[in-house]
């Protein structure tokens, strides 16, 4: 079964403790926590000292994605402040696999994100060392884009590989653009964690993660 990671990027910070409880209420398990350097993309988001306020008022999966050109400068601060799975692009590393490394030797588990123009075979090399392949499904940077479909063909390639290759135990994640209409897809693709943002936090928020869970878990490869 698929499940969901909600993304934090499209909270209403000026109520984020009662949205914080709406999930823990939807019994939300993953929180996506994407941090940006205004470098290896153009936004700016937020850092650790937040991530460490919100350990506080979440007990879940604390899932920090860095789109951070040469995030190893950073991880042993994001593994302090409560992280417990740091994915690193693939794109903005010089040492892939020293990165990788040092996450776990941080305490945390590793993962490992492709922009979605990048082939999905670059990660093979580094499958050793991560916990999780974060598949982009819209250019990093931003929330509320469309759906590239042309991913879904590298997330089945992916969970065949992985499948075949002794790696099974290697989650797949796609993020960007996960909305009803998208859901299915990604998760018969073979994506183990779907992260949700901007449609999760328009509306119910309750609500809207059920339908997500429904959706996703229409799947005939369940
Ligand atoms: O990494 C991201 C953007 O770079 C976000 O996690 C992603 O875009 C989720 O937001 P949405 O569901 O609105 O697409
Ligand atoms: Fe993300």
């Amino acid at each position: 079964m698929a499940d969901l990671a909600v993304s934090l990027l499209s909270a209403d910070f000026s109520c984020l403790e009662k949205q914080l409880q709406e999930l823990k209420e939807a019994d939300v398990k993953w929180l996506h926590i994407d941090v940006m350097d205004g470098n290896f993309v153009p936004s700016i988001s937020f850092g650790f000292p937040i991530v460490k306020t919100l350990r506080k008022a979440f007990s879940g999966v604390f899932d920090v994605h860095l789109m951070i050109q040469e995030p190893i400068r950073y991880i042993k601060e994001f593994a302090e402040s409560g992280s417990d799975m740091i994915t690193i692009h693939l794109e903005a590393c010089e040492d892939v696999e020293a990165t990788l490394r040092w996450i776990r030797e941080c305490g945390c588990k590793a993962g490992l994100a492709v922009n979605p123009h990048t082939p999905i075979e670059e990660v093979y090399p580094y499958l050793h060392l991560t916990d999780m392949v974060l598949a982009m499904t819209v250019q990093p940077g931003f929330g509320g884009q469309k759906y590239i479909h042309s991913v879904t063909k590298k997330v089945e390639t992916l969970h065949k590989y992985l499948n075949e290759n002794g790696f099974d135990s290697v989650l797949i994640e796609v993020d960007g653009g996960i909305c009803l209409e998208t859901a299915l897809e990604a998760a018969d693709a073979g994506s183990d964690i779907l992260v949700s943002g901007s449609s999760v936090f328009k509306g119910n928020i309750g609500q809207n993660v059920h339908d997500l869970l429904e959706a996703m878990n229409h799947s005939e490869k369940v």
